[in-house]
Parts: C-alpha cells; sequence; structure tokens
C-alpha cells in the first residue's frame, strides 16, 4: 500500500474511533447533568447543592490510572479525564475560582491544573484578597501558594489561615520552571534592570549571580506583573514562565533558570466545604502550645505514638503576644479516621488552641 492510502485507512479508523469517544462524552455529560438532578431532588429544605465533590474526582483520576494501560502515560491520561470532567462539572455548576493573579502566574496554572479549564477564574492583586473572596461567598474556591521547595512557606498564606475561618479543600504540586524574558525592543547586552516576584528571584538566585552580577534586580507583586512591565519598557527583562511569556508575547532568552531543576510549589484550594475521607488524604491543622520546656515535644509525641506520618511543620509569629508563636502542621490521614481523632483529642488536651484547616485528597495529578 502507498503512504497516502495508509494514511488514508489510519485516518477513517481516527475519525470513527473519534465518534465513538464524543458519542461516549456525550453520554457522561448527560449523566452528570443526571447527578445534578439528582443531587436537587434530595435536597432538604435551606440546604444548599453540593455539586463539586473533590472526593470523587480524586477517585475517578486514580482509577484511570490504575487501568491506563498506554501509550499516553498515567499523568497524560489523568489530564485528559481532569478535562472531561471539568467541562461536565461545568454542566452541573460552573465553578467560580479565586487566584493569586494577575493573569498568567503560576497560581492561575495550579487552579487550571487542579480544577481544569471549565472554571470562571478570577485573578486577585493579593493572597489575602483570595481569602476575603471565599469568605465573602463571591466565588466557590480560592487558590494560594503554599510552598516551594527552594525558598520554603509563603509566610502571606500561613498568615491568612490565622485571620480566616476557612476550610482546605485540596492541593496541587507544579514544577516552577522560570525563564528570563525580554520584549522586542531590548537587547540582551543593554539590559539594566530585572523584575519578578521576590521568590521567584531567590529561586534563581545563583543563576542570576553567575550571570547578570551586576544588574538590579526589583521585586514586584507576581512574575506576571513582571512580564507585563517588561512588554513596554526598553533595556529591561523578567522572570516568568511559559503562560506569562506567551499573555505578554515575550521572546525567552534562557530557559529554566531556576537554581534547583526540581523546583516545585505546592499549592492549597480553600473554600467553605469539608471533604469525606477518600483513604489517601491529608490533614492541615494549627496548634498553639504554652510556652514552656517540652512543649513542642508534647506536641510531636502523638503523631509518633499513632504512627502518623508528619509531612510538615512550620512556625509562624502568633499574632497574640510578642515571642509567642503557632505551628502549621500537615499530616497522612483524614480528621475522621479513628487514630487521627485519638490523636486530635489528645493534642487538644495539651494545646492552648488546636483548628483543623481540612482534610483533604493527596494531590492526584
Ligand atoms: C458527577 C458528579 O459531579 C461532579 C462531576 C464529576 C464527574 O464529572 O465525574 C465528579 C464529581 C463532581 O465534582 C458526581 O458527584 O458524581
Amino acid at each position: 500500500m502507498s503512504e497516502a492510502d495508509q494514511l488514508k485507512a489510519l485516518r477513517v479508523r481516527i475519525d470513527s474511533l473519534d465518534e465513538k469517544i464524543l458519542e461516549l462524552i456525550s453520554d457522561r455529560a448527560r449523566c452528570a447533568q443526571e447527578v445534578a438532578r439528582v443531587k436537587m431532588l434530595n435536597l432538604q429544605p435551606g440546604e444548599t447543592p453540593v455539586f463539586y465533590r473533590p472526593e470523587r474526582e480524586a477517585w475517578v483520576l486514580k482509577h484511570i490510572m490504575e487501568l491506563n494501560k498506554g501509550p499516553l502515560d498515567n499523568e497524560e491520561m489523568a489530564r485528559l479525564f481532569r478535562e472531561i470532567m471539568s467541562s461536565c462539572l461545568a454542566l452541573e455548576q460552573p465553578l467560580k475560582v479565586a487566584y493569586l493573579g494577575p493573569e498568567g502566574t503560576f497560581t492561575q496554572a495550579a487552579a487550571l491544573k487542579h480544577f481544569g479549564a471549565s472554571v470562571q477564574s478570577k485573578p486577585m492583586a493579593a493572597i489575602d484578597e483570595v481569602f476575603r473572596e471565599v469568605v465573602a461567598g463571591a466565588v466557590n474556591f480560592g487558590v494560594v501558594p503554599v510552598e516551594n521547595s527552594t525558598e520554603g512557606a509563603v509566610s502571606h498564606t500561613l498568615d491568612s489561615f490565622l485571620e480566616h475561618d476557612i476550610v482546605i479543600c485540596g492541593e496541587v504540586e507544579l514544577r516552577i520552571h522560570h525563564h528570563l524574558l525580554i520584549g522586542e525592543n531590548t537587547k540582551s547586552a543593554n539590559i539594566s534592570r530585572i523584575y519578578s516576584h521576590a521568590q521567584s528571584l531567590a529561586q534563581c538566585r545563583k543563576w542570576l549571580d553567575a550571570h547578570y552580577p551586576n544588574v538590579e534586580r526589583v521585586a514586584v507583586a507576581s512574575n506576571a506583573e513582571a512580564a507585563k512591565r517588561v512588554k513596554s519598557e526598553w533595556n529591561s527583562a523578567a522572570i516568568a514562565g511559559d503562560v506569562a511569556a506567551q499573555l505578554y508575547g515575550l521572546s525567552k532568552l534562557q530557559e529554566k533558570i531556576e537554581d534547583r531543576p526540581d523546583n516545585s510549589t505546592r499549592f492549597l484550594m480553600i473554600g467553605n466545604q469539608e471533604v469525606p475521607p477518600t483513604g489517601d488524604d491529608k490533614t492541615s491543622i494549627i496548634v498553639s502550645m504554652s510556652n514552656r520546656p517540652g512543649a513542642l515535644h508534647e506536641l510531636l509525641v502523638p503523631f509518633h505514638a499513632n504512627g502518623i506520618d508528619l509531612t510538615r511543620i512550620e512556625t509562624r509569629p502568633s499574632r497574640s503576644g510578642k515571642w509567642t508563636y503557632v505551628f502549621f502542621i500537615d499530616f497522612v490521614g483524614h480528621h475522621q479516621d479513628p487514630l487521627v481523632k485519638a490523636v486530635l483529642e489528645q493534642l487538644s488536651q495539651e494545646a492552648v488552641a488546636l483548628k483543623v484547616l481540612g482534610s483533604y485528597p493527596k494531590a492526584v495529578l
């Protein structure tokens, strides 16, 4: 058979498979509409329907990854299903999600990775504004960065948890690649300023020291903001990611300039909705202990005694007295698990204050 004939035959097969996929996706979408109808039918008076179910979505993605036999890899396949679910959920209820903007930030990329592209996303100018938007009920969820593998905690986010009553509903991790970007009127030899967010400048510190030791580094509100400035400003460069580069039409002078190749950021989904256990969950709590010898030891003993895996512990000033602290602790398990319940009960006896920020499925994607 000639190449043209072979391609023709294969394309006939692809067309017929696409038609089947189309039919199946439409069937699935109709099922989701039916789910919405059932959820509305069984509402108690005064109750609002819960359309978005993160625990169910996590299960669906994991199930697909378990069944997948290739040639597409698990992540790629889950990404496709992520988008199908996002479209199905939008038929039930289009989710409104606030994120740390402006458009083009890594937080926006994290929001899309977690919820899919069918959400209505709303950029906010500051982390605290994302929290306030969720508390006010103007959006269903918010997305904020919480820690970076190179630079550590995002303290604005931790501090906002002290000020707002909010539930953590999910987490997502994003590999962060930074590029040195310039506009069309800038020549590399003439760069006199480099703009970026302070975290991004810190994540590229060694590279900047080696390549632009004498160029002024200017911290701005976000790396998308840096990209926006550089578009209209001569002889300056921005450090930002792919989305911002595309959005503002900048070219890459150098790709992947982050000091650590595994540079990643973890983001949290915040809302008002408690998430039921999936069997593969994490819990975040805030604890404050009285300032006495052995307090930190007492805080950690119940975790060790019950074999609970701590994934993170962070200290912040408590804001209620000088040199007093609160601990942000993440651990594996759900607050409804009997073992976790026992730990939390033990802790609440030792602690001055204890607040469960939320239990949520471990990041799937
Ligand atoms: C269909 C449902 O509603 C939403 C859509 C889902 C989907 O498309 O699979 C999964 C969970 C919910 O976010 C459901 O609750 O099962």
